[in-house]
């Protein structure tokens, strides 16, 4: 008989401390309302509601007093057995928020999920496949999902009227070897320290070029491993985004609509 993996004791950072310039609101986006209440409460009691994580850690915008008072409030609501709700402030960039969290990580943790708030709908069932591929022993685990657009490479173009030139295609990516990467991403503790270790190392347009802490483990030569992600999982990042988001929340089909 095949034995269970035993689970590692599992905290989530949510990242939540970025100001939402493609939004355009004018406040940090994790503060936007979406169907009634902040982008941010929406990641949160998903967290909570998936059952992944005995802490969970949010970076925010620091002197967002407002998010800090929802974030207390809700910690007073989770009934006992409910996760140890952790605010740090966040830094400058997304991996400086995920570095936040990260020494904020109470004695005992051996995973950590790293998720978007700006992810706020993505349906438990996510954080459940993440979960499970760390369990059965995956170093790193990223949800993802199939590309539908055709992707191209272009060249840059230079000089004083280069905005004015069009771009031209250097080549077509192979789109059956494309994913779309989303949070939360997993990884073993000692992974992901690694990768944060490493990452003070690079410069600052190696460090602009970082877009996930799935990248940083990549660098490392750690292998990476890919489960089916959601495309409810969407990040919202512009106004249409928003608009999706508020659909799939109060359109036609409404909260029943989850595709897990
Ligand atoms: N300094 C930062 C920057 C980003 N994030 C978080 O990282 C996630 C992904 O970032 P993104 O969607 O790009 O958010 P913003 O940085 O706020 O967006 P923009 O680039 O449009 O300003 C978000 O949940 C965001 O709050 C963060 O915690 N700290
Ligand atoms: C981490 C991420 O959500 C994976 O798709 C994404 O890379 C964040 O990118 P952003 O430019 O900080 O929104």
């Amino acid at each position: 008989m095949s034995e269970t993996p035993t689970r590692p004791v599992t905290a989530v950072i949510l990242v939540a401390a970025g100001s939402g310039q493609r939004l355009g609101y004018g406040i940090p986006k994790a503060a936007v309302p979406l169907g009634g209440e902040p982008i941010l409460m929406h990641a949160l009691r998903g967290i909570v509601a998936s059952g992944t994580g005995s802490q969970v850690c949010i970076a925010l915008p620091p002197g967002e007093d407002t998010l800090r008072r929802l974030c207390e409030d809700f910690r007073q609501e989770l009934a006992d057995g409910g996760p140890l709700l952790s605010i740090v402030d966040g830094g400058a960039t997304r991996a400086e928020s995920v570095r936040a969290g990260l020494a904020a990580l109470m004695d005992g943790i051996e995973a950590v999920l790293v998720h978007d708030a700006a992810r706020a709908l993505t349906p438990e069932s996510v954080f459940h496949r993440v979960t499970d591929a760390l369990a059965a022993g995956a170093a790193a685990v990223i949800p993802a999902v199939a590309v539908v657009d055709t992707v191209k490479t272009v060249a840059a173009t230079t000089g004083k009227d280069a905005h004015l030139a069009p771009e031209v295609v250097t080549g077509t990516a192979p789109r059956e070897e494309l994913r779309a990467v989303q949070t939360p991403q997993g990884f073993h503790l000692d992974t992901l320290l690694k990768a944060h270790e490493a990452a003070r190392g690079l410069d600052q347009d190696e460090s602009a070029a970082v877009t996930d802490d799935a990248m940083l483990v990549e660098m490392l030569g750690i292998p990476v491993h890919v489960v089916r992600g959601s495309t409810q999982s969407l990040k919202i990042t512009t106004p249409l985004d928003l608009i999706l988001a508020e659909g799939l929340l109060e359109g036609p089909l409404g909260a029943r609509w989850v595709e897990g």
